[in-house]
């Protein structure tokens, strides 16, 4: 096959870039830790490249890279600049680095810190040597375990707030919730939160609930293993849970929660937060991408998959569940309701 000039060197680029991914990772870390961010919006205004380099203390020997970091950060969008009526270029946030910073409610810090931790990367080299002992590594490591749960709570804390503002009629008229491997609770603390009228059970393995730090009224907690039996309740949750689970596995989750709950008439069903591949809408530029990753992510750690549609449905159908409805869209994931 015979490629122009222009296409080999297009290509040359683009394989340089892959080739380069880590560098990306690197961008992202390193301005975490000189803490861009957080100057940002603690100045509460866009700042000029001075303003920000005696802000994060940059000596003047680093301003010329620094500059140069900088061009990088905008051009991944982590940063944006603009021009002042003076022509002064001033820096500011991005929706992307305004989930940076430290303070805000919706910081996914924890989560970056996580996806970059050896323990994560490692265990992409080694691909599936490393798995099954994933949830032992959590359990026996207890600053890995720590920081795992941080990192999935401050997913949940970003998850809970798109899903009460797009889309709450999902857990409307429930009596009961039960949030299945729901880590240390973000999620059914905030659906006991914006429903009191709803029982909340937080149900995930004994080592996780065990060492949970607080544990707050309205939340009933319960330690014990999904694949043996799941506490009872009008609905059950599994927000990124099947995604790490081979497909017989799923099934055989799904079919202890239906156990769990009552029939269709009687108001039970089971909603499901995770990937459905290809479900992404055109304003999600990134969640295609993202989507894919995920795939490579959970494939390394264990035997997880993401899934599109067809995939779902075939298991939804061996757990014994008739009906299904995706409707909720958020960026990468999506909000599916399944009825016994
Ligand atoms: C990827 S995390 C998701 C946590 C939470 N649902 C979220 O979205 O932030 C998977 C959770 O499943 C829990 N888990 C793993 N195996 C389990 C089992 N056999 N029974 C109950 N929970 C389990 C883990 O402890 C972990 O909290
Ligand atoms: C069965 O073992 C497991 C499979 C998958 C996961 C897991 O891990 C990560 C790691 C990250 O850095 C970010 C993530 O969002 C996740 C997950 O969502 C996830 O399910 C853990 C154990």
């Amino acid at each position: 096959m015979e490629f122009t000039a222009a296409e080999l060197v297009e290509a040359h680029a683009q394989v340089c870039n892959l080739s380069f991914g880590y560098l990306k990772s690197m961008c992202l870390k390193c301005s975490l830790e000189l803490g861009i961010a957080d100057a940002l919006k603690k100045h509460g205004k866009p700042m000029e490249v001075s303003e920000l380099t005696s802000a994060l203390s940059i000596p003047q020997s680093k301003f010329e890279p620094f500059n140069r970091f900088m061009t990088t950060l905008v051009h991944l969008e982590l940063f944006a600049k603009k021009q002042d009526d003076s022509g002064a270029t001033k820096y500011m946030l991005t929706p992307a680095s305004h989930l940076l910073v430290k303070d805000e409610a919706l910081n996914i810090t924890p989560l970056v810190i996580l996806n970059l931790d050896p323990i994560i990367c490692d265990s992409s080299q080694v691909l599936a040597l490393f798995w099954k002992r994933f949830w032992d590594v959590a359990g026996e490591k207890q600053e890995f375990n720590k920081m795992f749960n941080e990192g999935m709570a401050s997913d949940s804390r970003l998850v809970c707030d798109v899903v009460m503002t797009t889309c709450r009629d999902v857990f409307k008229g429930l009596k009961s919730v039960v949030d299945v491997g729901g880590g240390t609770g973000t999620m059914a603390r905030a659906i006991a939160h914006a429903f009191p009228g709803i029982k909340c059970i937080l149900f995930d393995l004994p080592h996780v609930i065990d060492t949970l730090e607080e544990q707050q009224a309205g939340v009933e907690y319960v330690g014990g293993d999904m694949f043996a039996s799941v506490p009872r309740a009008n609905a059950v949750l599994l927000k990124w849970i099947l995604h790490d689970w081979n497909n017989k596995e799923c099934v055989k989750i799904l079919q202890r929660c239906k156990e769990a709950i009552p029939t269709r008439e009687e108001g039970g069903k089971i909603i499901i937060i995770d990937i459905v591949v290809g479900a992404v809408t055109n304003k999600y530029v990134c969640a295609v991408e993202t989507q894919l990753l995920f795939d490579l992510l959970m494939m390394s750690l264990y035997s997880g998959k993401e899934r599109n549609e067809h995939e779902w449905r075939n298991i939804f159908l061996s757990a014994g569940f008739t009906d299904y409805k995706i409707t909720h869209f958020l960026g990468l994931r999506s909000v599916i309701e399944l009825y016994p």
